[in-house]
């Protein structure tokens, strides 16, 4: 059986699942792995870590499938994207933890970038905002706050790369320093119109070219895994950032089409086509893909926190034993009494870009429940992924006809309701929830010609089930107008005001 191995790395575990020509999976292993908050607002990784929990996910996947290594055909990689690690060239060894796409240590330098005028700038390029959810401030932060690094990287001892690069490193032991324009596109260093790293951008953060990986399309033969899965050595051939290949795993291949991805966080995009549309209501313009010569844009809004405030009530406040039992508890109400819940523990995103935005839970009363909190916990997410598809529809001019979902939330049944009701538009859940990684198989797939078309793919597709709308327009509209205030009460609540 010939198959192709996705290693997914996600913001809460890495996963590596291989899938069969038919787009059946063949076996797939998952392990959690530590977060480090070493300060109100950071949010770290072990690089360490990361590689071997995704190195023993993949071994475990190749293990249970009983697949050999000269029938894994291509091995393709989709990862949380931002998140930085710069490492020493010659030892390998990181010189800092990973710092995570949801940290926020670098929100006052991307306040003083915006004073000087730079955000228009950084935008026209990159089309991203000055926000330190993005990579480049990141970087920075390493080299002027980890002993030496500057100086080092000033000799060209340092490597920087996301996460992809991190992993191609170590599966080619250093024989590439790659990244795709997916992953590229999110750093606030890639000019998405001419595909180049900006020597204006890399100059205003401070970051020496010579730490950048060499740009490559999403789809292409990089090298090979280092014998550390087997002897024969499998093609690597695929590359995306998550939300990027979930685009492609849902087979959203025409201009219009669009996902929206319940992971830790949620991703709403929608493919452009070879056109990057500015977007003017604060949403990202980013690379979706690139295959041979053809560019796929995509227009973003990117949530903060999704499934992570599920995680949160399971771990922090003991709310819930395990992340499943939340639509449960509430569906014990059948409304949340009032309560609103803004879970904006790491600012706000699309579409507010507010990084001093704290989270909140308002409407308390003495009757308020746990089942109301869970209830309310569950709104929000749906709530911010309306903000973020009223956003598009405005930049699209036209309404959404229907959302494809996705990721480890979505297969909530109670969330996807609410979503449908929320939204007023139907949402459709695919048989098979790994699109992440089966699009980075996919990718990976094509480049091979072990799947010869993107037809192909999109044969694969299931539905799994369509969600339809249960409530009024009317009554949709003014929870959405009550979630409103709710929000603009959490604003910049961290600079006190
Ligand atoms: N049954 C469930 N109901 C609601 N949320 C869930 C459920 N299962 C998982 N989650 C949430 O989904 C997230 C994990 O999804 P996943 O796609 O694996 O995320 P990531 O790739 O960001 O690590 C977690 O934040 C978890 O709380
Ligand atoms: O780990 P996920 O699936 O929540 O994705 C994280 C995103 O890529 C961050 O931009």
């Amino acid at each position: 059986m010939k198959c192709v191995l996705a290693l997914d790395q996600g913001t809460t575990s890495s996963r590596s699942i291989l899938f069969d020509h038919a787009g059946n999976i063949r076996a797939a292993a998952q392990k959690e792995f530590k977060q480090i908050y070493p300060r109100p607002g950071w949010v770290e990784h072990d690089p360490e870590q990361i590689w071997q929990t995704q190195q023993f996910t993949a071994k475990k996947a190749m293990h249970e499938a009983g697949v050999h290594c000269e029938d894994t055909v291509a091995l393709g990689i989709t990862n949380q994207r931002e998140t930085v690690v710069v490492w020493n060239r010659k030892t390998g060894e990181p010189v800092y933890n990973a710092i995570v796409w949801q940290d926020r240590r670098t929100a006052d330098f991307c306040a003083k970038l915006k004073t000087d005028g730079l955000a228009d700038t950084f935008h026209k390029k990159t089309g991203l905002f000055l926000d330190p959810y993005f990579s480049g401030t990141k970087i920075r932060w390493i080299l002027d706050h980890v002993d030496g690094a500057r100086k080092q990287a000033e000799r060209g001892e340092l490597a920087f790369g996301t996460i992809d690069s991190w992993l191609i490193w170590k599966l080619t032991r250093g024989g590439a320093h790659i990244t795709d324009v997916s992953n590229a596109s999110r750093t606030l260093l890639f000019n998405i119109h001419t595909l180049q790293w900006d020597s204006e951008l890399l100059e205003l953060l401070d970051i020496p070219p010579s730490m950048m990986p060499k740009v490559r399309s999403s789809s292409e033969v990089y090298g090979t895994v280092n014998k550390f899965l087997c002897e024969c050595g499998v093609r690597i051939s695929g590359m995306a950032g998550d939300q990027h290949a979930a685009l492609f795993g849902q087979a959203c291949f025409e201009p219009g089409s669009s996902k929206n991805t319940y992971g830790t966080g949620c991703f709403l995009l929608m493919n452009t086509g070879s056109e990057a549309v500015t977007s003017n209501n604060q949403l990202l313009t980013t690379l979706a893909w690139k295959r041979g010569k053809e560019i796929n844009y995509a227009l973003e809004g990117s949530i903060f926190i999704g499934g992570a405030v599920v995680q949160w009530l399971r771990d922090e406040m003991g709310l819930i034993q395990k992340a499943s039992d939340i639509s449960k508890l509430a569906a014990e109400v059948p409304d949340t009494g009032g309560v609103y819940f803004v879970p904006a523990f790491a600012g706000l995103g699309a579409p507010h870009w507010d990084p001093a935005a704290r989270g909140t839970l308002i409407g308390l009363t003495r009757g308020t429940g746990k089942a109301h909190i869970a209830r309310a916990a569950q709104e929000a997410i749906c709530f911010q992924s309306l903000e973020v598809l009223r956003a598009m529809e405005k930049d699209c001019g036209t309404p959404l006809p229907s959302l494809r979902v996705d990721g480890g939330a979505s297969v909530d049944n109670l969330l996807l309701q609410i979503q449908a009701d929320l939204l007023q538009v139907p949402v459709e859940r695919p048989a098979m929830v790994e699109t992440t990684a089966f699009g980075a198989a996919a990718l990976a797939g094509l480049a091979v010609g072990f799947w010869e078309s993107t037809d192909e793919i999109s044969n694969v597709r299931k539905t799994d089930r369509i969600f339809e709308p249960s409530i009024s327009k009317d009554e949709a509209e003014s929870r959405f107008a009550r979630w409103k205030q709710a929000v603009e009460r959490c604003k910049n609540w961290e600079n006190g005001t």
